[in-house]
């Protein structure tokens, strides 16, 4: 059975919110968490970002692909999603000890987890097409 991972890339004005993890490897990842069953994944990301980061946000499309996670059997989805009118700010909670809005020009650079690194560069891509 496979487990997939939602990680939302919540966009605002143009910039992508990337949250730094601390455990077990320290990293640069996209906000979200395991789906559960019965839910969709639009369902779990919009679940995960309310209790990780206390924001209100919808799900506006998905990135083509998935990518496996050291974890075997785990795979790893990356969502569009954009804060509600109205939402609360994104605050850091338990999980991550930094939040970071960067421009698809400073997805590259970041220091991600190993296994996000491709879906970063997939997602600099979609967010300005005429990079590639
Ligand atoms: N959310 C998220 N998790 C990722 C990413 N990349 C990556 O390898 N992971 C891994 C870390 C964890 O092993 C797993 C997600 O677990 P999690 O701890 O965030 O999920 P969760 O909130 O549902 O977990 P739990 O506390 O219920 O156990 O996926 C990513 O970009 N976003």
């Amino acid at each position: 059975m496979t487990q997939i991972v939602v990680g939302g890339a919540v966009t605002r004005g143009g910039r992508v919110l990337a949250a730094r993890r601390l455990a077990p490897v320290p990293g640069w990842e996209f906000p979200g968490g395991k789906v559960e069953p019965g839910e969709t994944d639009a369902q779990a990301l919009v679940r995960e970002l309310e209790e990780e980061l206390g924001v209100v946000a919808r799900v506006t499309g998905a990135l083509p692909g998935e990518w496996p996670l050291p974890k075997p059997g785990f795979v790893l989805r990356v969502l569009l999603a954009e804060l509600v009118p109205g939402s609360p700010e994104p605050g850091a909670r338990d999980d991550h000890d930094a939040l970071r809005w960067l421009t698809p020009d400073q997805l590259p650079a970041v220091d991600w987890l190993p296994q996000d690194r491709e879906a970063a560069a997939v997602l600099a891509d979609h967010l300005d097409p005429a990079r590639g």
